[in-house]
């Protein structure tokens, strides 16, 4: 459904754009149709850039983007299929108005021609959907709910759409943790809807929850991807081993990384990109900084 290819990322920043920063550096992955794949990786390594990517919100250096075979084109068909739904959900609705007219506007891009009553009875149904008491955050400002209920109003705004694809950005970090499971569990049933998520995250814990495969992000590079089970059972890369292992310890920086004892990059004589350990399992070479998989 949602496929990368050698994807690039990179922003001009300085006085007059002088300088390149690379955000993402030819990330490869996929995520097919009812399944989740989690994006992992530590704060500023490109994670949201790939969810904004993939949403047309900021074009791709190189490399390329498809949504079942097609590339990203922003507009009113292609946010028919495709839906981010992010981190902070209460900068996605407008004070002033009552919450459920995100579901207004649904309703005026996308279905101008169904009849008020018919209407009215979706919404309801996507609000029951997503585990929601019509009755109790209908006609709600948005300061009068909370931010599970708004959070889980954005997905089922989605529900409303012909949706195949979900870029979910860090959906859960703001919310409490019987809401977390709760929005959780429906991204659970979007997947057996047969939609493909991608859940972009930097807990662990929540990538393991629900990802039928894992893709570990450092500095912009895909240092490991895999099946979830191996990434997390049998972690091959460093900074995958390390974000395993990364519980706080005073006097200890967090950047000391394991001793790399053998390279599986290197050991095979893999060339550019990641080598494959098992079928599915890839893995980047093991000397971080050193080498990035560049080496021949
Ligand atoms: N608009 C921008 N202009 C310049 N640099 C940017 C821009 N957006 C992101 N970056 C840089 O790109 C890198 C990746 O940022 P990004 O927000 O994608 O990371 P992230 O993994 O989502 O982090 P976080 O978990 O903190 O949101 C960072 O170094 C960031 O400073």
């Amino acid at each position: 459904m949602l496929k990368l290819d050698n994807v690039t990322k990179t922003y001009r920043v300085g006085a007059l754009g002088g300088k390149a920063v690379t955000a993402v550096d030819r990330v490869s992955f996929d995520v097919r149709a009812g399944e989740v794949v989690s994006l992992i990786g530590e704060s500023g390594s490109g994670k949201s850039t790939i969810g904004r990517m993939i949403l047309g919100l900021t074009p791709v250096t190189g490399g390329s983007i498809t949504v079942a075979g097609a590339p990203v084109r922003p507009g009113r068909d292609y946010y028919r299929s495709v839906q981010g739904v992010f981190q902070d959900p209460f900068s996605c609705y407008n004070p002033v108005f009552k919450a459920d007219r995100v579901f207004r506007l649904i309703k005026e891009t996308y279905h101008p021609g169904v009849p008020e009553d018919e209407w009215a009875a979706r919404v309801r149904a996507a609000v029951r959907d997503v585990r929601l008491n019509p009755g109790e955050v209908l006609g709600k400002y948005p300061h009068q709910l909370s931010g599970g209920q708004l959070q889980r109003m954005l997905i089922a705004r989605a529900l409303l759409l012909d949706l195949k694809l979900l870029v979910a950005d860090e959906i859960t970090s703001m919310l409490d943790a019987s809401t977390r499971v709760d929005v959780l569990n429906l991204l659970a049933d979007l997947k057996a809807r047969g939609l493909a998520v991608l859940y972009v995250t930097h807990d662990l814990a929540l990538g393991t929850y629900l990802a039928e495969r894992t893709v570990v992000l450092w500095r912009g590079t895909v240092v490991e991807r895999g099946p979830t089970e191996q990434v997390f059972g049998d972690p091959l890369h460093p900074y995958t081993r390390r974000l395993l292992a990364a519980v706080p310890r005073l006097h200890a920086p967090w950047e000391d990384a394991p001793e790399v004892r053998s390279c599986l990059y290197h050991d095979t004589g893999a060339v550019g990109g990641l080598a494959e350990a098992t079928p599915g399992h890839f893995v980047a070479c093991a000397r971080l900084s050193d080498c990035q998989g560049d080496v021949s």
